[in-house]
């Protein structure tokens, strides 16, 4: 038995910190219950902003359903377990992160905040966690990665249709110290998004969130003028090129040759696509409905999740995004075969409210639920969550045992 006689860890300090806070009066700077925290994001975001943030494919149904999906999952807690002393890290890609939590790719971040992808870098260099950054990040991804120092972050790479910006974006990713490349795979088109169609927005048109690619030199090249001299040339050009839908599962051989980096495809939520990723050589998969923002009555991200990772196995390593709001998230998504999962909308919430602040803020106390909840149900480490820990519940959240 441990004669320690207190204990501390990033959960109970963060619970501490409110709590010392609170005696004197002092609320915490955002909402701590995500969907109040969703609603504070929304008073501080104009119509159109919010719409492209908070929205989803068509009618919003895989969104509702990526939610619904967590709750068909019951943990059953175990007790005695001694665990005083938890440990959150976890390997990814060969290398140690803090805990199994990284700031999922979020384009255009102009329009949540004007410090936009450089105050997420900060908040992801406060908490010492994973940046995956966008390739539409409204600023330059050296520019980020300046701001991020030394910390763990990823590039995500739209491959579009020019391969020269994709070898160029692929390049300065490896020279400025990104060390994977995310593939997303899922967007190979807009999809249907009702609340963008009728406020008739769309970010990018308007010049918002392309300042990764105005800085590229090979989109420069082929520009017949500099973005600065004629945005709408620029703006046309990248909305023409920033995807491309021809791209075959034969194409990844050219990105395999072009890098040494490990590739990972965001985007997968079928077996046989997992299988595939495997066969490719791939280091990794992400198993992802890009929160729902795509395919309109997809199945829930966390659903694709346990029949994904029982396709690959060992072979590959498989992540996890779309829905993940709170701790007991995460434990389920690692319990069924996740080494990590993305943060999405959350981070963009307090981003909103709060810049680098508020999106390290809220991060932070994602990390302490995950923590707390972690040691109620009776794990030390990442290790220790197993399919185990998890029941399956009915429509009403009843669970045969
Ligand atoms: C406003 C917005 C912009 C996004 N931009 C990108 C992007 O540039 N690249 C990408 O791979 N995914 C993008 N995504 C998808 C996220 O990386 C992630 O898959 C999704 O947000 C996870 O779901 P969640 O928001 O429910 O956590 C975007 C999502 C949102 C909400
Ligand atoms: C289309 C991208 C540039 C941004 C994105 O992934 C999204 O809006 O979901």
């Amino acid at each position: 038995m441990s004669d320690r006689v207190s204990s501390s860890s990033v959960g109970m300090e963060r619970q501490i910190e409110i709590y010392m806070n609170g005696l004197q009066g002092k609320a915490p700077d955002l909402p701590v219950d995500p969907d109040r925290l969703r609603i504070a994001a929304r008073e501080v975001l104009d119509d159109r902003a919010w719409g492209y943030l908070d929205g989803g494919a068509g009618s919003g149904d895989t969104m509702s359903a990526n939610r619904a999906a967590f709750r068909r999952w019951r943990l059953r807690p175990r007790m005695l377990q001694g665990v005083e002393d938890r440990d959150l890290h976890v390997q990814v890609l060969g290398s140690t992160i803090r805990a199994p939590m990284m700031f999922a790719p979020i384009g255009v971040l102009s329009i949540i905040h004007p410090a936009a992808e450089v105050a997420v870098a900060e908040a992801a260099s406060t908490l010492n966690l994973p940046l995956v950054l966008s390739t539409a990040a409204s600023r330059s991804m050296e520019e980020v990665a300046d701001a991020q120092g030394d910390g763990a972050r990823w590039f995500q790479l739209y491959w579009g249709k020019n391969d020269d910006v994709t070898a160029s974006m692929v390049e300065r990713a490896e020279a400025s110290g990104y060390s994977a490349i995310v593939v997303t795979l899922d967007t190979t088109v807009l999809s249907w998004r009702d609340r963008d169609l009728e406020n008739g927005y769309l970010p990018f048109l308007e010049g918002e969130g392309l300042g990764n690619y105005f800085s590229d030199p090979a989109f420069r090249r082929a520009l017949d003028e500099p973005p600065e001299e004629n945005p709408t040339q620029a703006i046309l050009y990248f909305a023409s090129m920033f995807s491309n839908p021809a791209l075959t599962w034969d194409d990844l051989q050219w990105l395999r040759d072009l890098t040494d980096l490990p590739i990972v495809l965001k985007g997968i939520l079928d077996p046989q696509d997992a299988k595939r990723a495997a066969e490719a050589r791939v280091d990794g998969i992400i198993v992802s409905n890009h929160g729902g923002r795509q395919v309109d009555g997809a199945i829930a991200a966390l659903d694709a999740l346990p029949v994904v990772a029982d396709a690959v196995g060992d072979q590959i390593e498989v992540f996890f995004d779309s829905g993940i709001r709170r701790g007991s998230d995460i434990l389920k998504a690692l319990a069924l075969g996740a080494r990590a999962v993305l943060v999405g909308r959350p981070y963009c919430h307090g981003l909103a409210i709060a810049g680098a602040d508020g999106a390290s803020e809220m991060m932070l106390n994602l990390l302490s639920d995950l923590d707390l909840t972690l040691g109620l149900t009776g794990c030390s480490s990442i290790d220790d969550v197993t399919r185990d820990l998890l029941l399956r519940a009915d429509a009403e959240g009843g669970v045969e045992i």
